[in-house]
């Protein structure tokens, strides 16, 4: 028998969505006021999802708390009221959408989960835009 248990985490975040080698204006018409060269906000709400076999005597898949602080360990330390552009390492180089930040937090938490548990991440950017990313 498989249960899924589920996290929510939240970080406030900067993000400027362009590339370099384009003027402004081709950045504005691709990727919309997400371009604007002095960056901008976004409240982002992550939900990180563990599924598994219960333990027999914890009843437990994965406990909770671990979850939680391995959440903050790895992805709100190192991106909340952070710049994704200019002070995340791994957005140095690569854009920071919604996809490529749920795939960033999902690799940065896959080693940290036991193999036997498959780990789906899911991203609000916004209340109305989300994406979800489980390795495949
Ligand atoms: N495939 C993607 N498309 C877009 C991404 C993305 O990461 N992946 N990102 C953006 C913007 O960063 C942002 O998400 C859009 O902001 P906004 O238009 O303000 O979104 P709202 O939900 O607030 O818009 P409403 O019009 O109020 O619904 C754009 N595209
Ligand atoms: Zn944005």
């Amino acid at each position: 028998m498989k249960i899924t248990v589920h996290r929510k985490a939240h970080f406030n975040a900067a993000h400027r969505l362009f590339r370099k080698e384009w003027s402004d204006e081709r950045n504005l018409e691709v990727f919309g006021k997400c371009s604007n060269p002095n960056y901008h906000g976004h409240n982002y709400e992550l939900i990180v999802s563990v599924t598994g076999e219960p333990n027999p005597e914890t009843g437990f898949v994965m406990d909770l708390k671990i979850l939680k602080e391995l959440i903050y360990r790895e992805v709100e330390e190192s991106f909340d009221h952070k710049n994704l552009n200019l002070e995340v390492p791994e957005f140095k180089d690569l854009n920071p959408t919604a996809e490529n930040i749920v795939v960033v937090i999902w690799n940065k938490l896959r080693n940290k989960i036991r193999e036997d548990h498959d780990l789906e991440v899911t991203l609000y950017e916004t209340p109305r835009n989300f994406v979800s990313y489980k390795g495949e």
